[in-house]
């Protein structure tokens, strides 16, 4: 960009349910504004992790410059694609803070859904310019997808969101079909930000991500003043000094610009080395010109917690700084030492939903080569305790437990509390009876109920949180078609009557399956973590018994009858380079087993056995 002028400028996020369109969206104004070249191959140009391109969503909001001449003006255009599913609202919630409006994106043919109305929320209260936008529709034959039904949809909105019919673009963001007009639309709708390069420099840190060899790259928004090479700046947040070394615009990868300006977004790179340094939310400013540092993100909320522990022993270290690494690109991810007598040395990670910790551990696989064992995921449960000895230990009256291992006796304590859920269902009417059905089997309260319109349904329903966050959205997704939709927020702590439940393996404790559920569930979910282990372990030389206890207790039972294996009986002893490639495939596949007492177990079958069978 030749001239600066904040006029020009405008910030705004994507936001939408997800696969509503948006990174699809995102190409074509890439493509529109000459950001990247037009082919057939832009698909979801923004969505540059391997996770994201192998299941086809976005986890890590990305941020793009574009530069879009409109009647004679040259506009700076920075926009964020955020992702859509509920675990990563916090990434849109942080992008939302950087941009003055946003594109809220409805599929023609789902309408609106949970996270539509989640995000609309969002952008409606940090009070951002809106514009509505209804995707996967034609304009010039009306039907892009079969069943589209814009005209429907645009009635939903102006019912929920009180957005005028007219106001809302039809486009097809495969086709492209009138995507120009949202680009003129961000123009007149979106305000400029209103920032000046004369005040003191003052940068929000919304984002940060690791690179290997140049450290720290933090987005920044600039809220006043401006930035460049040599700048001597300060974090607010560990009042460290930093001389940076260079800054840039995403364009959508590096650019390096000789400056930044007031209502910019942005990249730095100062040299900041240690995870801790990048504090997203923090404010940054000029050495020597401190300001008010702006009021930063409520910081995430873990919701699943689960213990991460390296295969090999070995390989702990390596492990280590993998994680450290990984955090700084996922700050969303809090981590907490921890050790346990049959895994080791290890830690418990707390995880914004179960997607997130899939995504995460999928990531450390992928990015970093680890291999590891996680164990049965927790939610965050309370306890009052009544017992001196123990609130002398811990220093206070109530604890939180995110590991099982560490949960209070009953005789010590005098309430355990359950963290809770708001959450909203979106539905064709015709699946209420099973959806009410099941809410109630999962201990939902129902609050509210709204029609959107003749053939949707909005449900409002209070849940302790420990039965929606393992396999909650699967079972409404299969017992609807895949037609209702899930989205919640956090609705603070109820009493509840909670135990701990261990499985054993031939009478030895499965560390990774100890778990905290609530009472009236107990036997109901013993059979069935017994009957599924039963599926999940391998036949081995000797019989094994799979129990589930209540402290002494057993209250379920599996027999898993003996079996021997032998690899090479097919080999006649007579290659013996294929019985040694037999041995060896053998050997690998024991890698992958944790051994419990003397039960080989595979390492990934923890999380696989928690998933509930009744709601197939
Ligand atoms: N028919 C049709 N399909 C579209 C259109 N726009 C997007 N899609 C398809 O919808 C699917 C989801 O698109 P994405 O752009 O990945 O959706 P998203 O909202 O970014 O998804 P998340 O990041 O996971 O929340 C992809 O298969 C797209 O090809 C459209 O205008 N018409």
């Amino acid at each position: 960009m030749s001239t600066y002028s904040v006029e020009s400028i405008r910030n705004f996020s994507i936001i939408a349910h997800v696969d509503h369109g948006k990174s699809t969206l995102a190409d074509r104004l890439l493509e529109i504004t000459g950001t990247i070249a037009k082919t057939d191959c832009n698909k979801q140009v923004l969505d540059k992790l391997q996770v994201e391109r192998e299941r086809g969503i976005t986890v890590k909001a990305q941020s793009a410059s574009l530069f879009y001449s409109h009647e004679g003006v040259n506009y700076l255009l920075n926009l964020i694609d955020t992702p859509g599913h509920v675990d990563f609202s916090y990434e849109v919630s942080r992008s939302l803070s950087a941009c003055q409006g946003v594109i809220l994106v409805v599929d023609a043919n789902e309408g609106i859904q949970a996270q539509t109305v989640a995000n609309f929320y969002l952008a409606f209260e940090a009070q951002l310019a809106i514009i509505p936008v209804i995707n996967k529709q034609y304009v010039v034959f009306k039907i892009d997808l079969k069943n589209a039904d814009p005209e429907r949809v645009e009635k939903q909105i102006e019912k929920l969101f009180d957005i005028p019919v007219d106001e809302c673009i039809r486009i097809s963001a495969k086709q492209g079909t009138n995507v120009e007009r949202v680009l003129q639309k961000v123009i007149e709708k979106i305000p400029p930000p209103q920032f000046n390069t004369t005040d003191p420099l003052k940068a929000l840190v919304f984002d940060s991500t690791f690179d290997h060899y140049r450290g720290v790259i933090a987005n920044i928004a600039l809220f006043g003043g401006e930035i460049q090479k040599g700048h001597k700046i300060v974090s607010a947040h560990t009042k460290k000094r930093y001389e940076v070394n260079e800054v840039g615009i995403l364009t959508p990868n590096e650019q390096p610009m000789h400056k930044l300006y007031a209502g910019q977004v942005g990249y730095l790179i100062a040299g900041m080395k240690e995870v801790t340094e990048a504090q997203i939310g923090d404010t940054l400013f000029m050495h020597k010109q401190p300001v008010e540092p702006l009021p930063g993100f409520k910081s995430a909320k873990p919701m699943v917690f689960a213990g991460m522990y390296p295969v090999d022993h070995s390989e702990y270290n390596n492990l280590k700084s993998a994680l450290e690494r990984l955090t700084l690109n996922d700050s969303s991810v809090s981590v907490h030492r921890d050790s346990s007598p049959a895994l080791g040395a290890g830690w418990r990670l707390g995880f914004l939903g179960l997607l997130h910790m899939e995504v995460f551990n999928q990531r450390l696989e992928q990015e970093y080569n680890m291999s590891v064992i996680l164990t049965a995921p927790t939610v965050p449960y309370k306890a009052v305790l009544s017992s001196a000895k123990l609130i002398k230990e811990y220093g206070k009256e109530e604890i939180t437990v995110i590991n099982p291992a560490q949960f209070p006796d009953k005789l010590s304590v005098s309430e355990y509390m359950e963290p809770t859920v708001l959450g909203t269902i979106v539905t064709p009417h015709k699946y209420i009876g099973k959806i009410i059905a099941l809410c109630q089997d999962r201990r939902a309260v129902q609050k509210d109920m709204l029609y959107i319109d003749e053939h949707r349904v909005m449900l409002k329903y209070l849940f302790p949180l420990n039965e929606i966050v393992l396999d909650f959205y699967d079972a409404l997704k299969s017992l609807s078609s895949g037609y209702a939709s899930f989205d919640y927020e956090d609705a603070g702590y109820q009493a509840a009557d909670l135990i701990k439940m261990d499985i054993l393996l031939n009478g030895n404790p499965v560390e990774e399956l100890a778990t905290i559920i609530h009472n009236d569930k107990a036997y109901a979910t013993g059979k069935f973590l017994c009957e599924r282990l039963k599926d999940a372990i391998p036949r081995q030389l000797f019989e094994i018994a799979i129990q589930a206890a209540i402290g002494k207790k057993i209250i379920a039972r599996e027999t898993l009858k003996a079996y021997r294996k032998n690899v090479v009986a097919k080999c006649y002893g007579g290659d013996i380079t294929r019985r040694m490639k037999l041995l060896k495939r053998q050997a690998e596949g024991k890698k992958l087993m944790r051994k419990i007492g003397n039960v080989e177990v595979p390492k990934d079958a923890f999380i696989h056995v928690l998933k509930r069978q009744s709601d197939k």
